[in-house]
């Protein structure tokens, strides 16, 4: 199975144009969550959050904090990045993808773009679903609001997974296993 990472930076809307733009405001919720609009492979065309396929010897920590830099230029702590999901991708029946969710509120930089993505902070009230994977909306929205989730999604109709059909799923909410990681 294919192991991948995905990363959602927070921010508060009201903070658009702050050099420290991912650091929180006395606890205050953030608003916006900084997607990015993927240039090619799995899922070219649409939203996501950064994020990509374990390297040789990477833990998924790692993994998240490099493909956020490479993708959108983003610098982020490996303390700083919060466990918010453990995802499983079934495609016929058999594990195709797992997929360990992050997010922080906390980070460096600016977004740029690069070859592989577009990045764009959007209100957390407004994810464009429609341009997303079809399962994104069934998890997304509870990552936003702070949530944990274990989640396991059926596909059919053969490879490549973004054009096979989301037929069904289970979702767990506040697993705490999956904070631990
Ligand atoms: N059903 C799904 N819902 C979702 O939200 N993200 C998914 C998903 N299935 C896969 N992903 C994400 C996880 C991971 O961040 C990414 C894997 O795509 P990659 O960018 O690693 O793949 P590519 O085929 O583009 O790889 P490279 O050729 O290595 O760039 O897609």
């Amino acid at each position: 199975m294919i192991e991948a990472t995905l990363c959602f930076p927070l921010r508060d809307g009201a903070d658009t144009g702050d050099e420290r733009a991912g650091s929180r405001d006395g606890g205050t919720s953030p608003t916006e969550v900084l997607l990015i609009e993927k240039r090619r492979g799995l899922g070219e065309g649409w939203y996501n959050g950064p994020g990509g396929k374990l390297e040789d010897g990477e833990t998924p920590r790692e993994c998240a904090i490099r493909e956020t830099r490479e993708e959108v230029g983003l610098e982020i702590q490996p303390a700083d990045l919060e466990k918010a999901g453990e995802l499983t991708f079934l495609l016929d029946g058999e594990g195709h993808t797992f997929c360990h969710v992050y997010r922080t509120a906390t980070f460096e930089g600016e977004p740029r773009p690069s070859p592989e993505a577009r990045p764009e902070w959007v209100p957390i009230d407004d994810v464009p679903y429609d341009r997303m994977w079809d399962d994104d909306r069934l998890w997304l929205p509870g990552v936003l609001e702070g949530r944990t989730v274990a989640g396991e999604f059926r596909f059919e109709g053969g490879e490549p997974l973004d054009e096979a059909a989301f037929v069904d799923h289970d979702l767990e909410w506040d697993v705490e296993v999956v904070r631990e990681r």
